[in-house]
């Protein structure tokens, strides 16, 4: 059982697709286990798409290997493609029928049928939070009810690997967080999933570790925790306020936590290795060397940082 737990559902090793003179994934090597969450994060172009077209079967490679539970993937692979639950971008569902009937169709089209399809319609619905709209034409859904029926179409057939490509792009508030407690609950369940995104929030709340990635390459990959030291895991403090606060920040250069100390016109902003702990001796040092200290913000290092250390651009767009 542990040996079955602990075994890769996906394994991508050396992976490369060239258009013409453009390669846009750069020898890309990942695994995901069962239960895990695994992310792709990086900005529009970075090659995310084309990594997870590779994944599905949608495409050949130019080179390297997809392997989904110990099948090789290739676009005329069918045991495997079964294992896969693709939720694209793209919506794929009918306007003019309801959620229920929807899911119904595309039910029957993986080979459901009677109560079993009437009983995984209505736990698909549940799931994607839409049990209670089932009935409506969904012409009439919002945006993001209709991607999280298009993310329920995948789940129909119970995949042991989901793969969601930026589910919750231009989503309204509701439905994206319905979408992120949808898949931290088949996480737990013990689907694996890979989740592309260029949103590091939901990098970091779902996914247990996370590829960096840019330019067709993985940068970095890590959990989290292991992707903020690449950083250095220093903090930031921004002091604002007024009096003297060149004084200020000479006293302050001067404290061991300290790294560097910038000033602007409303305050200091300093880089400090241990930011909480450092924090009331950096305010009293201000304080003492005579600025009057009206604000305090610290900022943690996160995977925007971890970005733009990595490859020198920020994340969004
Ligand atoms: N069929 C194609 N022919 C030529 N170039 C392509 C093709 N598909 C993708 N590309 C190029 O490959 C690169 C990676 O694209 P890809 O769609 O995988 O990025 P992405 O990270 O998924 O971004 P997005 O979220 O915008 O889709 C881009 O430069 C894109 O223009």
């Amino acid at each position: 059982m542990i040996e079955v737990l602990t075994k890769d559902v996906l394994d991508v090793s050396g992976l490369v697709k060239r258009y013409g003179d453009l390669t846009a994934v750069d020898d890309v090597s990942f695994h995901i286990r069962a239960g895990e969450t695994y992310g792709l994060l990086g900005p529009n172009g970075a090659g995310k798409t084309t990594i997870i077209s590779m994944v599905a079967g949608l495409i050949p490679a130019s080179e390297g290997t997809v392997r989904v539970a110990g099948r090789d993937m290739t676009p005329s692979e069918t045991q495997a493609k079964r294992i896969i639950g693709l939720v694209p971008q793209e919506l794929a569902i009918y306007p003019d029928l309801t959620g229920r009937e929807n899911l119904k169709f595309f039910g029957r089209l993986q080979g459901l049928s009677g109560k079993r399809l009437t009983e995984r319609t209505n736990e698909v619905l549940e799931l994607i939070g839409l049990s209670d709209r089932a009935g409506d034409l969904t012409k009439k859904y919002s945006g993001g009810m209709k991607r999280r029926l298009n993310i329920g179409i995948g789940l129909l057939h119970r995949p042991s690997l989901l793969i969601l490509d930026e589910p919750t792009v231009g989503v309204d508030p509701q439905s994206r967080n319905s979408i992120l407690e949808a898949v931290e609950k088949l996480s737990v369940e013990g689907m694996a999933v890979l989740y592309t995104t260029h949103y590091m929030e939901e990098a970091e709340r779902l996914c247990d570790r996370i590829a960096v990635i840019d330019e067709g390459r993985i940068q970095a990959e890590g959990t989290r925790d292991q992707l903020i030291t690449l950083t250095g895991g220093v903090d930031r403090i921004n002091l604002r306020g007024g009096g003297n606060m060149s004084r200020a920040a000479e006293a302050l250069r001067m404290l061991p936590a300290v790294q560097r100390v910038d000033k602007d016109g409303t305050g200091l902003m300093l880089t400090v290795s241990d930011g909480p702990t450092a924090l009331a001796g950096i305010v009293t040092g201000a304080g003492d060397a005579g600025m009057s200290v009206t604000s305090v913000e610290i900022v943690r290092p996160d995977l925007e940082s971890v970005f733009l250390h990595l490859t020198g651009k920020a994340l969004r767009d």
